[in-house]
C-alpha cells in the first residue's frame, strides 16, 4: 500500500525507496477466474529523491503520457467484462464478503473485483493487492487509519485480511470510474460540474485534514477520484497512501504532475501537498489535459517543479476565479490555502437564490425555497405567510436554528422581500383597484419602514419552516463537522415568478413517520425527531428540559396539550412545528443538515447505515 506506489506509467505513483527491479506479480487464482495470463510487471525503476531523482531518471521508465494507466501487461478480459455469468469464486475469511469473477478494474499495484456484501446485500469492490505477510503486518497504522475514515466523500474501507501472497481489502464500490476517465469522456465538464466536483473532494479534504494529526492522502489525483454517476457523487479513493501526520512527512510518494515541490527535498511535508495535488487536480478538469503534458519523463517535472515553472496548460485557463485559485494551490507551502480556505474561494462559494414553489389563490400562503445555485444538495424549504411573517423574522429563525449560515442573512431576506414584490407587482397588474398597501413588504429591495427585523408585534410566526426530511433510500443522512449541507428536495422546475429553471436535483429522502405509544417517555421521542432533522444531542436535551419543566413526561403528556400550553413551554416556532408533526405522525422531512460533531445525534433512525450522501 502506501509505500509501494512508483511510476512506470504516467499517472502512476511514485515511491521511495526503490530497489525493486523487474517484480512480476502473477495473480493468483487464475484457474479460479479463468484468466491465466494477468502478469503484472514493473520495469525497471530507479528513483531517488531531489537532485537524485532528475539525475538517475530514464524518459524510457516514465514514458510521457500514457493511455497505459494500467500496468498490466496483458491480460484476457477488459476492465468490467463480465465473464459469462457472475459466480462467487472466493470468500473472506469471515464468509461475510463473496468475490464474484467480475474485474472491475486493474491498476499498477492491484486487481479490483466485484464483491457482494452478504450482510448488508451491497456490492462491494474486493480489492486484491500483492504483498509479503512481513509488509502486511507493516500496514497495521494504514489500516487503523483506514478503519476510522468515514466520510461521503471518502470510499468506505470495510475490512482486510492477509491470504496466499496477497493484502485483501474490501471497499464501498464506485459505479462509474474515476474523474480522470469521466473528464475524457465529456472532454471538457462545464464549471458547474468542475465546481460541484471540487466541493465534494475538498469535504473529503476538510475532514481527513481536520483529524488530529491530519490525514494526509498523499496521492490525490484524478485516477484517484471515484464517481457515482447515479447521483454525481465523487469521493476521494487509493486511501492506501494516507498516513497520520505525525509531525513532518519525509516519504516522498505521489505522482510527479502532482506531486508538490515540498515533497522532493528532504525538509519534509504536511497536508498542504494534498491541496497543491488538488490544484493540479483542478486544472485537469478546467482544461481536460493532464498536467505537465509537455514533460516526457518524471525528471523534466521534477526540474520545471523545482524551479518553480508551473505546467503549460495553467495558460490556458481563461476564468480569473478558478486561475486565481489553481495558482494559490501551486503556491509555495506557506502561502497555499487550506482545504476550508479553497471551499470558501469565490470560485466555489455558493450564491442563495429563494424561489417560489407554490402559492395559494389569495397569494397570501406561499411555499418558498432556498437553493443554493451549483450546490444541487442544498436547499431549505419553508412556509411563508404574507400576512403574518416578514423575510427578516422567517429569515433571522432559520439562522438562529441553524438551518441557513448567517453569513447569507442579507442576500436572502433580500431575495424573499423580491419574490413578495414580484407577487405584489403581479395582483396589481391582474387588479389595478387592489390596494397597493395590503402589500406589506418593502417595494426597494430592504426592509419595509413598517418592518421590524425581529418579531412582529402579532406575536410569534406561524411556524413558517417546513422540517421534513427524506432521503432516497429512508435513511437519515450523516452529517460531518463541515459546512451544512442540504439535501435537494425538488427536481428541475420553473420558478412560476420567474419563469427560470432551476437545476436541483430529482429526489427526496424520507424518514417514515412512525407512531409513538402515549407512554413513550418524552426523552426518546424528542431524541428521535432531533436525530430525524438532524439536531445534536444538546438540542433534544433542550427540548427535553423545557417540555419536562411543564410537567410533560410522556408522548401522552405532549398530546395532551392545548395550542395555548405549547406557546407556554418556551420552544421555537421551529420546534413547535417539528415536534407537532412527530407527534402527528407525520413524515419527517427536514431539508437541511447542521454541522455537528456528536456522534450520537447523527445515528441513523433506520437499520444504522449512513447515508453516504452530502
Ligand atoms: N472502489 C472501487 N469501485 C469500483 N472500481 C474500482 C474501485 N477501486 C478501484 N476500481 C477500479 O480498479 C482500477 C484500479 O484501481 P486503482 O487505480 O486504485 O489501482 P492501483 O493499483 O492503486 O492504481 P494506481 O496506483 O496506478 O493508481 C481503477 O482504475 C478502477 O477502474
Amino acid at each position: 500500500m502506501a509505500d509501494h506506489h512508483h511510476p512506470e506509467n504516467n499517472g502512476s505513483p511514485l515511491s521511495t525507496p526503490f530497489e525493486e527491479e523487474h517484480i512480476q506479480y502473477q495473480n493468483g487464482n487464475s484457474a479460479d477466474i479463468n484468466n491465466t495470463d494477468l502478469v503484472y510487471q514493473r520495469v525497471n525503476t530507479d528513483f531517488s529523491v531531489g537532485a537524485d531523482l532528475y539525475t538517475r531518471m530514464h524518459s524510457d521508465v516514465y514514458p510521457h503520457h500514457a493511455d497505459t494507466q494500467y500496468n498490466v501487461n496483458s491480460y484476457s478480459q477488459p476492465p468490467n467484462e463480465i465473464v459469462d455469468r457472475e459466480v462467487v469464486i472466493e470468500e473472506s475469511p469471515n464468509l461475510r464478503y463473496a468475490k464474484l469473477n467480475t474485474i472491475l478494474g486493474k491498476g499498477a499495484y492491484k486487481v479490483v473485483y466485484k464483491a457482494i456484501d452478504r450482510e448488508e446485500g451491497y456490492e462491494v469492490a474486493w480489492n486484491c493487492f500483492q504483498t509479503t505477510r512481513a509488509e502486511f503486518n507493516d500496514l497495521s497504522q494504514e489500516i487503523k487509519i483506514l478503519k476510522q475514515v468515514r466520510h461521503p466523500n471518502i470510499i468506505n474501507f470495510h475490512d482486510c485480511w492477509y491470504k496466499d501472497a496477497e493484502f485483501i481489502f474490501v471497499t464501498e464500490l464506485m459505479t462509474s470510474g474515476t474523474l480522470r476517465e469521466y473528464i475524457r469522456k465529456l472532454s471538457l465538464p462545464n464549471m458547474k460540474i468542475v465546481k460541484r466536483w471540487s466541493r465534494q473532494i475538498l469535504k473529503g479534504l476538510i475532514y481527513l485534514h481536520s483529524h488530529n494529526p491530519p490525514i494526509i492522502h498523499r496521492d490525490i489525483k484524478c485516477d484517484n477520484i471515484f464517481i457515482n454517476g447515479a447521483h454525481g457523487e465523487v469521493k476521494i479513493g487509493d486511501m492506501g497512501t494516507a498516513k497520520m501526520k505525525l509531525g513532518k512527512k519525509y516519504t516522498v510518494i505521489g505522482t510527479p504532475e502532482f506531486m508538490a515541490p515540498e515533497m522532493y527535498e528532504e525538509k519534509g511535508y504536511n497536508e498542504k501537498v494534498d491541496i497543491y495535488a488538488f490544484g493540479m487536480c483542478l486544472l485537469e478538469m478546467v482544461t481536460g489535459e493532464y498536467p505537465y503534458g509537455e514533460c516526457k519523463n518524471a525528471a523534466q517535472i521534477y526540474k520545471k517543479v523545482s524551479q518553480g515553472t508551473k505546467p503549460e496548460s495553467l495558460k490556458k485557463v481563461q476564468d480569473s476565479e478558478v486561475l486565481d485559485l489553481i495558482n494559490n494551490c501551486l503556491a509555495a507551502e506557506n502561502e497555499r490555502f487550506t482545504a476550508q480556505q479553497i471551499m470558501d474561494h469565490p470560485f466555489l462559494t455558493v450564491e442563495p437564490e429563494v424561489v417560489l414553489i407554490k402559492a395559494d389563490d389569495n397569494k397570501t400562503q406561499l411555499t418558498l425555497q432556498v437553493v443554493f445555485k451549483g450546490m444541487d444538495k442544498l436547499s431549505v424549504k419553508f412556509e411563508f405567510n404574507v400576512e403574518r411573517d416578514t423575510a427578516e423574522e422567517v429569515v433571522n429563525e432559520m439562522i438562529e436554528e441553524q438551518v441557513l449560515p448567517e453569513k447569507y442573512q442579507q442576500l436572502i431576506t433580500h431575495e424573499i422581500n423580491r419574490i413578495l414584490r414580484d407577487i405584489s407587482k403581479q395582483s396589481n397588474e391582474d387588479d389595478p383597484n387592489k390596494e397597493e398597501h395590503k402589500t406589506p413588504w418593502p417595494s426597494h429591495g430592504g426592509m419595509s419602514p413598517h418592518l421590524t427585523p425581529h418579531k412582529s408585534s402579532h406575536g410569534p410566526s406561524p411556524s413558517p419552516i417546513n422540517l421534513e426530511r427524506d432521503s432516497p433510500n429512508g435513511t437519515i443522512t450523516q452529517s460531518y463537522p463541515v459546512q451544512p449541507t442540504i439535501m435537494p428536495t425538488e427536481s428541475p422546475r420553473k420558478n412560476s415568478i420567474s419563469g427560470q429553471p432551476h437545476d436541483w436535483s430529482d429526489y427526496e429522502d424520507t424518514i417514515p413517520a412512525k407512531e409513538y405509544p402515549d407512554k413513550t417517555p418524552i426523552n426518546q421521542f424528542v431524541c428521535d425527531v432531533a436525530i430525524a432533522i438532524n439536531r445534536d444531542v444538546d438540542k433534544a436535551n433542550d427540548w427535553s428540559e423545557k417540555l419536562k419543566s411543564q410537567d410533560v413526561m410522556t408522548v401522552g403528556d405532549l398530546r395532551a396539550l392545548t395550542n395555548e400550553d405549547w406557546t407556554q413551554i418556551g420552544l421555537t416556532v421551529f420546534a413547535i412545528r417539528v415536534l407537532k408533526n412527530a407527534l402527528h405522525g407525520k413524515t419527517l422531512r427536514s431539508p437541511y443538515i447542521i454541522p455537528r460533531t456528536n456522534s450520537a445525534a447523527s445515528t441513523s433512525t433506520s437499520g444504522g447505515e449512513e447515508n453516504p450522501q452530502e
